[in-house]
């Protein structure tokens, strides 16, 4: 049994037919990504995982367990978190207030001083306000919310977006030492080099379906997969 078992998904906004039977796994370990053009349906992949979006039919298993039909709190607290695009971190608190609350309701927590080994930075701004950080900070102070909560599975989604190279660089290795220390980890992105560097395995998704399954050394051998779906 994979750590995550997703089996086809439909999910719709309204009555635009978004996902079409999208079937994935991740295992235990393992750093999964998502990669697709604009509009693909990648943010929507990870809203149906989570309970935000509601799959109409479908299954995402988590260990065994059914999620579709819990709501995203519940999924949450299953181990699953969801660290979305524009990062929700609380502005007017500062980075350790912002990591408590995020562990306050979590059955399992990561101690503060493990979030601060993953990055650093977060230790050294640890009285800053969210607001006074940089997006490099907020990112990682996003990541770090969703860590504190010991998630079984992390779903990042396009973290590395709209910020400059060197800190993608940083924000990339403080991915590989949470994977290196086993973190099982989702990825959306659109930044194909940092993907490619951090994954183990690649799905592409084109129009809602799910168009090509690989490992991340398997689709840098095929420019033409990367051509056709990706436009690069
Ligand atoms: N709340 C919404 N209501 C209606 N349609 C939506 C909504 N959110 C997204 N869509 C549409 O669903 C499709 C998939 O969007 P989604 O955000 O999942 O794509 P994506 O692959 O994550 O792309 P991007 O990189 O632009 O975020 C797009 O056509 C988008 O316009």
């Amino acid at each position: 049994m994979s750590l995550l078992e997703v089996e086809g998904l439909n999910s719709y906004y309204g009555d635009s037919h978004i996902l079409f039977d999208v079937g994935m796994r991740v295992e235990e370990n393992e750093v999964v990504a998502l990669l697709g053009r604009n509009g693909a349906g990648k943010s929507t992949t990870l809203k149906s995982l989570m309970g935000v979006v509601r799959p109409r039919s479908g299954s995402v298993r988590l260990g065994g367990v059914e999620m579709v039909g819990r709501k995203s709190h519940a999924v949450a607290r299953a181990g699953m978190q969801l660290v979305h695009e524009e990062r929700r971190i609380f502005g007017s608190l500062n980075v350790e207030e912002n990591l408590v609350l995020a562990g306050l309701t979590a059955p399992d927590r990561w101690p503060l001083e493990r979030v601060y080994e993953m990055f650093p930075r977060l230790k050294e701004r640890r009285t800053s306000r969210g607001t006074d950080l940089s997006g490099g900070e907020q990112q990682m102070l996003a990541i770090g919310r969703a860590l504190i909560r010991a998630p079984r599975i992390v779903l990042l989604d396009e973290p590395f977006e709209g910020l400059a190279p060197v800190i993608v660089h940083d924000l990339v290795q403080a991915c590989r030492t949470l994977a290196d220390a086993g973190q099982t980890i989702v990825l959306v992105e659109q930044n194909l080099a940092a993907t490619l560097a951090l994954a183990d395995r690649v799905y592409i998704i084109n129009n809602g379906h799910i168009a090509h399954e690989s490992t991340a050394a398997e689709l840098r051998a095929q420019p033409e997969i990367l051509h056709r779906y990706l436009g690069v």
